[in-house]
């Protein structure tokens, strides 16, 4: 059985009268740092100068660049892109970190996969929140929490699981619950994740679901809603109540026949893919591509990102995200 700790667990203690350096401002920095600051904690941020810097300091934090703030905090949260973190490290972070210091990352990568090689005289935690980062924010102003995974990778102080505690208390997982886990266990499972299911699954699978009802000449924008807008409200039930209880909440004949035709439609042979996506995760292989792709500045994500973009889905969608959001 899974180790979950909840808000009764956890103590900001750890935290009180240490200064906490959130490296990066985007999507999890922006949350993070609010959330902590929401929290009575003492946070700076470290950045380097640009949009993010603005924004940052027009929310009242005092900004720094990454060498500075490293040098005035004693926990510092690298929360930059993966592929962005360890030369921000090896220039920025490393050279100016002191014996005792906590160390804290939101996804297991770069340790896992040794971009970056921490030194013994550090704590080096993990406080992964399972939620995009605006969430992490949205849920916490409503007084929820997202859920979040906690680990350890190294202990200096003997007390580096306190330290990653109060961190996820701070941010607000504690409300909703943190499961304890390895950095090579969040590090798999998340990219398993995000790439067979979270992301690329279901992206792919509203795409085919749509292509599929427009070649058999229907609307794109009755296909719109059908595949991509109730896709949410669908997700919501399961959700809230289970896959049974979505069930429930659906017709019958839709009960029927999801049950009868889905396994048809995501048949054995895409578990075979997952697992095979799964594979390259597992033995680096995706890592060494990727770092290959970061490198080479990213050509086949722009490209891919593109042909996205251009994707009927996305036209007609955004005239339906017009009638519904108004944007
Ligand atoms: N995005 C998510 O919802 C999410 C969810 C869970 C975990 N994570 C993890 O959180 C970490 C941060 O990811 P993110 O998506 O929030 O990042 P992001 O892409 O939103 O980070 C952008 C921020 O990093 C800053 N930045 C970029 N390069 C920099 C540099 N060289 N020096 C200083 N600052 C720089 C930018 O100014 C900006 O403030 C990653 O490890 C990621 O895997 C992200
Ligand atoms: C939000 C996700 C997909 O869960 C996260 O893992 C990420 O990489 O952005
Ligand atoms: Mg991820
Ligand atoms: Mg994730």
């Amino acid at each position: 059985m899974a180790k979950i700790y909840t808000d009764r667990d956890a103590s900001l203690d750890p935290l009180r009268d240490k200064t906490i350096a959130v490296i990066g401002y985007g999507s999890q920095g922006r949350a993070q740092a609010l959330n902590l600051r929401d929290s009575g904690l003492d946070v700076i941020v470290g950045l380097r100068p640009g949009k993010s810097w603005e924004l940052a300091e027009k929310e009242g934090f005092k900004v720094y660049r990454v060498d500075e703030a490293v040098k005035r905090a004693d926990v510092i949260m690298m929360l930059i892109p993966d592929m962005v973190q360890p030369e921000v490290w090896k220039n920025q972070v490393e050279p100016h970190l002191r014996e005792g210091m906590t160390v804290d990352f939101a996804h297991g990568f770069t340790v896992h996969y040794g971009l970056i090689k921490p030194p013994e005289f550090v704590d080096v935690v993990m406080v992964a929140p399972k939620s995009p980062g605006a969430k992490v924010r949205e849920e916490f102003l409503a007084g929820r929490g997202v859920p979040a995974l906690v680990a350890v990778y190294q202990d200096y102080s003997g007390r580096a699981l306190d330290t990653a505690l109060a961190i996820a208390k701070g941010i607000g997982a504690t409300r909703a619950g943190v499961i304890e886990t390895t950095f090579k266990e969040e590090t798999e499972t998340d990219l398993i994740g995000e790439q067979t299911v979270l992301v690329g699954g279901l992206m792919e699978l509203i795409k085919k679901g749509f292509e599929t009802l427009v070649e058999l000449g229907y609307q794109p924008e009755v296909a719109y809603f059908e595949v991509l807008n109730e896709a949410k409200l669908i997700m919501d039930l399961i959700w809230r109540y289970g896959i049974t209880g979505m069930l429930e909440r659906v017709s019958v004949t839709a009960r029927y026949g999801g049950l009868t035709v889905g396994p048809k439609v995501i048949d054995d042979r895409v578990k075979e893919n997952m697992k095979k996506a799964a594979e390259r995760v597992r033995s680096g292989e995706f890592a060494r591509e990727w770092v290959e792709e970061y490198r080479k500045g990213m050509p086949r994500l722009q490209k891919l990102l593109e042909d996205t973009r251009s994707h009927e889905i996305e036209r007609v969608g955004k005239e339906m995200r017009r009638l519904l959001f108004g944007d």
